[in-house]
């Protein structure tokens, strides 16, 4: 079988998150979720969570589904690197996702959400895309979606087409051929920490020469910015004039007026080229923007974000543990 949905940008004018549709139970109760490939855990809010933290977004509701039975004894409990957090029970449930379904899908229920999430109205949740390994759930971890409907799946991938301020797709199970330009650049993945951990080959800041080091990196669809290491965040914005490292925000903000240069990463031989424009995160006040490209800080490893990933077509191949890049 192949499956696609909708990748849809809030807030529209940010590209902050892409959520997608995902339909729970019978009947089908279908929450909006960010599909995420850098965590493995599905969960949503509930009509198990406290009023207090329920700002507009759809709910699930076990007790409305006949397919939905409780996993007892498991529990759940996740923490992002932003600060934010969830945690609940766990129930067996069918769940559908561009007409693709599986019928005991471990879904975790939550009972209580950090306040980054109760304010984001346009999410129900999240849909993890790593690997199982990340799962929380205890005692038993639990598969992903795509772990489980893998073996039903035409080809053992999922494909990733976010875009800039406009709704892209995820599709699985295939690769849309007239999706992207030119051909596909695979590289090997590392899965053991559960990530879609690559290697790229270098960097380029507008028309300066490329440089080849080693930038070890994960593929996230969950996080907005793309995270790099300081020297190459510093080469970055020494070419935006009037940038700098805003000590209050503890991140790059420039000029809202200034023209940015791209940002290009190496693949093996091909070059991912990312608009000027595509750096732009978003607007703190009149004149002043936030750097869609910041710093890892200490983090072992660089997060392409979604800053990089709406400027590729990105194909997620767990058959052969590798990811590829076509432009677009
Ligand atoms: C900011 C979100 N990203 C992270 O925390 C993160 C980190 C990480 C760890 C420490 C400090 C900064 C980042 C490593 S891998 C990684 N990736 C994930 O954790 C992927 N899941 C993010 C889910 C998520 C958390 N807060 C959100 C707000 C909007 C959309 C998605 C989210």
């Amino acid at each position: 079988s192949t499956g696609i949905v909708a990748a849809t940008p809030f807030p529209a004018e940010y590209d902050r998150e892409y959520v997608a549709p995902v339909s729970l139970g019978t009947p089908a109760q279908e929450l909006n979720l960010i599909f995420d490939t850098g965590s493995s855990d599905l969960w949503v809010f509930s009509t198990s969570m406290p009023a207090a933290q329920v700002a507009g977004q759809k709910l699930y509701n076990p007790s409305g589904s006949s397919t939905s039975a409780v996993l007892w004894g498991h529990t759940w409990s996740i923490q992002y690197g932003d600060g934010s957090r969830s945690s609940g029970t766990v129930v067996n449930e069918l769940v559908t996702i561009g007409g693709i379904s599986y019928a005991s899908q471990a879904l975790e229920i939550a009972n209580g959400v950090s306040a980054q999430f109760s304010q984001d109205p346009a999410s129900s949740g999240l849909l993890g895309l790593g690997f199982s390994i990340l799962n929380t759930v205890i005692p038993t971890s639990q598969k992903t979606w795509f772990d489980n409907v893998l073996p039903t799946l035409a080809a053992p991938v999922f494909t990733v087409d976010l875009k800039r301020a406009a709704p892209g797709t995820y599709t699985f199970g295939a690769i849309d051929a007239s999706s992207y330009a030119g051909k596909i650049e695979y590289t090997p993945i590392d899965n053991s920490n559960g990530f879609w951990r690559l290697q790229a080959s270098g960097y380029q800041v507008g028309t300066s020469p490329f440089q080849p080091t080693t930038i070890d990196a994960i593929a996230d669809t969950g996080t907005t910015l793309l995270m790099l290491p300081a020297a190459i965040v510093k080469a970055y914005y020494a070419q935006v004039p009037g940038s700098q490292l805003h000590a209050s925000y503890g991140a790059y903000t420039f000029p809202c007026s200034a023209k940015l240069p791209s940002f290009t990463f190496g693949i093996g031989r091909y070059r991912g080229v990312i608009p000027g424009a595509f750096v732009s995160y978003g607007r703190i006040d009149a004149t002043t923007c936030y750097g869609g490209i910041q710093d890892q800080g200490n983090l072992p490893f660089s997060i392409f974000g979604d800053i990089l990933m709406k400027a590729q077509v990105v194909v997620f191949d767990a058959g052969r543990t590798r990811i590829g890049f076509a432009a677009k």
